[in-house]
């Protein structure tokens, strides 16, 4: 019955037979005839045949006669090729069709790689076949479902079979297009080009709507997997599409598949990019700032104006509680961009940042990673917290990790281990903050541009307070302006007596606690009004009813009310009521109290948390001793107890304490008249040079300032030991800044003059007593204004710094520039410290 036999490829016949066979069972009426021409296989270890066989044509079935023991038809040849060659002549339309055909399997084939063998061997079979075997042959190569190939083969005449195969060239071809689009920009493109053009032809999944994902990966999911030219990771939908759900690789394959489609590769938000707007919206958000607020305005000019900025990373550093972190979340609104934390404060494993290698037990991606997941999109602005508290430990340096993430030339590739895959971060905003940068590392500080953010000034603090702080502490306890009122005297009660801080994070918290405390009158008055309400009208229902509850009770201590009626609204805070609700005051101001004594000086320290003042004492001692502790006594305990000595051997003949009690004082032998020097209070190597530098000076100018020893000798440290004290004892101290206080406290201890009490220095010395610069000046002199001091000393080279100090704080105080040790002196001291100038000399003997 088969009358004209049509040579077809045998893939492609048996891939229809099998379709035929195994799927369908005769759903199907047409089929192809094909001749076999080969079996291969065995039955061992169980049956398994390869058929080869030869296409011959289409047929369609006529009437099924037997199907036992296999299956006899009369069919009917459908497709006589023989006629096809003459019909592409004779028809124009068809001839178009098929031309059209040729030119897309042509583009096709020409986007692969030619370098790979198969692809130019279909190349080569693509001139030397009839057009008219073109579509059939190209059906069965390209990436087609099997309901697609059927839909083929029941197209039996040539310009069907063309109309129907075209759509699916062009599909394969924009898959390409993008897949390509994407891969332009790296460097091994051709040699992934030449895995996926194999795989395209030949590899088990691409574009299609059957993807082996039980349904939970749509077509557009996987489209993206396809176009981010993550294909080889489409292998992992085959692994997990295999393993029993039990396995405890499937949830870990199946997580790394979920994070891979979560992630936002290409997904983005659009800049809104105003400064105007911008500038709004940060003068409404913070008080203040102004160096701070300029510098990120600058930088957002600068976006606006080039796209794609590879600008520098800012990093805000400055004391705790200044609005860093804040700031960093409006620049995030002002950008209409997501905004994303990562604290970094602790951090001391590089897997933290670059995440675990899959093949670790709960493995997981980095924090960076992390982030964008949970913010899903490619572009937010993330803030790095705390870059100075970054650790190091044997799991790396999460330091050098951070290296690649922050350079703007290497973070277009950031591989997280995890992700085993690079991930563009070159559209993330990073903006770093730290409160010191001594311990940032250095290669990491060199990719960042420090912005510093100094603390605030009371009046600013006060305005901190009334603009925003009050305002949101009495949204979060559901209170209103009508209920609570805090007067901006009250605020600087808080501010000088209950907090000691350069930012404003210790404030806020204590109108935290003054707004709970009114909450609780506030919902006690509501209470209270509605059980009198119905007192009151029980009352006029003349019946009487008795209830502890309506007892009058104090407010607090203060008793500013009974309770038997509601709080007078609003409640207005007073210096009083807030004693009665956060305690007594936590700060006194004591600083005349501690330089009643010769000995004692003011020095102006700059710490991480902001500008300190700092006491500096010392006391000289008879003779030499030594003191042996024992019982695992830790530095800072040593320290209290060579404090207790010297301060018990300076006091032993006021108190008549001799040397015969508990503690053991071993003599030693006296060293050619030098004297012993005794630092305490945690103190750094330069701190310490600092104290030897000004002994050093103070001796070889004794005579000059007529500094004498307890003895009357201009030797100072003849026979006589020093004790020099940094409190507070358990803080850590470094730095050269200390060397002006450190010679006025000594010159004051070997004058027995008091230093004045209302002035702070700072300032570094030499050995020939000049006085050097020092930083962190603004701090300082706020510290000094906020500890009620009214003269500050400070090296004549960082007069420029004056100039950012806020205006009311320079007219509280007067500054003296020095520089020379001659001028702080003569600063410190009432009335100068120079020899001719000093009256009678005062008995230094303690
Ligand atoms: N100038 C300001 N104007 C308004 N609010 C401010 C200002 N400065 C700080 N704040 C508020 O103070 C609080 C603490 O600020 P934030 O957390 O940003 O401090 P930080 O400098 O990042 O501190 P840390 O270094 O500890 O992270 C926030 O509620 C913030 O809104």
């Amino acid at each position: 019955m088969l009358t004209a036999f049509a040579r077809t490829p045998p893939l492609q016949l048996a891939e229809v037979l099998c379709l035929l066979c195994e799927k369908t069972r005769w759903p199907h009426l047409i089929g192809t005839a094909a001749l076999a021409v080969q079996v291969v296989g065995s039955n061992w270890p169980k049956p398994h045949y390869t058929l080869l066989v030869t296409g011959l044509c289409r047929f369609q079935i006529v009437q099924v006669l037997k199907e036992k023991p296999y299956p006899v038809a009369q069919v009917e040849q459908l497709d006589r090729l023989e006629e096809f060659p003459g019909a592409l002549q004779t028809r124009e339309e068809l001839g178009e069709l098929s031309e059209q055909f040729y030119k897309y399997a042509v583009q096709l084939v020409e986007m692969l790689d030619m370098s790979v063998p198969a692809v130019a061997k279909l190349r080569r079979l693509l001139d030397s076949l009839p057009r008219e075997a073109l579509p059939d042959i190209l059906t069965s190569i390209i990436r087609t479902s099997n309901k697609e190939k059927l839909q083929i083969l029941d197209a039996v005449s040539l310009e069907d079979r063309f109309k129907a195969t075209i759509p699916l060239l062009v599909r394969q071809i924009e898959g390409l297009k993008l897949l390509q689009k994407t891969r332009k920009h790296k460097q091994d493109d051709e040699k992934r080009v030449s895995v996926l053009g194999a795989r395209v032809f030949r590899g088990p999944v691409f574009l299609g709507p059957e993807v082996p994902w039980g349904g939970q990966l749509g077509f557009s999911v996987l489209m993206e997997f396809f176009i981010l030219e993550h294909v080889c990771y489409v292998f992992f939908l085959h692994r997990l599409k295999k393993m029993p759900q039990s396995m405890p690789e499937y949830a870990l394959t199946r997580n790394y598949l979920e994070l891979m489609v979560e992630l936002p590769w290409n997904k983005s938000t659009t800049d809104r990019l105003d400064i105007r707007a911008a500038r709004v919206l940060l003068d409404n958000d913070h008080y203040a700032m102004e160096k701070l607020k300029k510098r990120v305005l600058e930088y957002l000019a600068v976006r606006q104006l080039k796209n794609n900025l590879k600008g520098p990373i800012l990093c805000f550093v400055g004391p705790p509680g200044v609005g860093k972190t804040s700031v960093g979340r409006s620049v995030a609104k002002t950008l209409g961009r997501e905004f994303h934390r990562i604290a970094l404060g602790g951090v001391c494993d590089q897997s933290d940042i670059r995440g675990h290698r899959r093949t670790y037990v709960g493995s997981m991606p980095g924090r960076i990673i992390n982030g964008l997941k949970t913010v899903g999109v490619n572009n937010p602005v993330f803030l790095l917290d705390e870059v100075d508290k970054l650790g190091k430990s044997l799991q790396g340096d999460p330091a050098a990790a951070l290296l690649e993430v922050l350079d703007p030339e290497q973070n277009h590739n950031f591989t997280d281990h995890y992700l085993n895959v690079a991930f563009d971060l070159s559209q993330v905003l990073f903006i770093a903050t730290a409160n010191t940068t001594a311990t940032i590392p250095a290669a990491l500080l060199d990719r960042m541009e420090i912005i510093q953010v100094p603390g605030y000034t009371q009046e600013e603090k006060i305005e901190i307070a009334h603009r925003h702080l009050i305002p949101k502490q009495l949204d979060q306890h559901g209170l209103t302006p009508q209920q609570l009122q805090i007067p901006p005297a009250t605020t600087l009660g808080i501010i000088t007596r209950y907090t000691r801080e350069a930012g404003v994070r210790s404030l806020d918290r204590k109108l935290g606690a003054i707004c709970r405390a009114v909450a609780v009158k506030v919902a006690e008055g509501q209470h209270r009004e509605a059980k009198l309400e119905r007192a009151d009208a029980t009352e006029a229902e003349g019946g009487r009813e008795h209830s502890e509850d309506t007892e009058p009770q104090p407010i607090g201590d203060s008793g500013a009310a009974g309770l038997a009626l509601p709080p007078e609204m609003p409640i207005l805070i007073d210096l009083h009521a807030l004693k009665d609700i956060l305690g007594p005051p936590m700060y006194e101001m004591e600083v005349s109290e501690r330089l009643s004594q010769p000995g004692v000086a003011i020095g102006l320290a700059w710490t991480p948390l902001g500008g300190e003042i700092m006491f500096v004492e010392a006391s000289r001692m008879d003779g030499e001793g030594q003191l042996t502790l024992t019982g695992q006594l830790g530095d800072v305990m040593k320290e209290s107890a060579h404090l207790a000595i010297s301060w018990l051997r300076s006091n032993a003949k006021k108190y008549h304490l001799t040397n015969g009690g508990e503690i053991m004082f071993v003599e030693a032998s006296r060293m050619d008249g030098e004297g012993q020097l005794t630092l305490t209070g945690q103190l750094g190597d330069v701190m310490k040079e600092s104290a030897h530098l000004a002994i050093s000076w103070l001796r070889s100018n004794a005579k000059k300032y007529h500094l004498t020893n307890a003895s009357g000798s201009f030797d100072l440290l003849d026979n006589t030991d020093i004790h020099l004290h940094f409190p507070a004892g358990a803080v850590t101290k470094d730095g050269p800044s200390a060397g002006v206080t450190i010679v006025t406290c000594l010159a004051s201890l070997f004058s027995g003059r008091l230093v004045r009490s209302d002035v702070a220095m700072t300032g570094e010395i030499t050995l020939r007593g000049l006085v050097l610069p020092v930083g962190g000046i603004k701090d300082k002199v706020l510290a000094a204004h906020r500890a009620g001091l009214k003269r500050v000393i400070l090296p004549q080279r960082n007069e420029k710094d004056l100039e950012e100090i806020p205006g009311n704080v320079r007219r509280d105080l007067s500054f003296v520039t020095a520089s020379c040790l001659d001028e702080v002196l003569n600063a410190a001291f009432d009335g100068g410290f120079s020899a001719k100038a000093r009256p009678g000399l005062l008995n230094s003997k303690l």
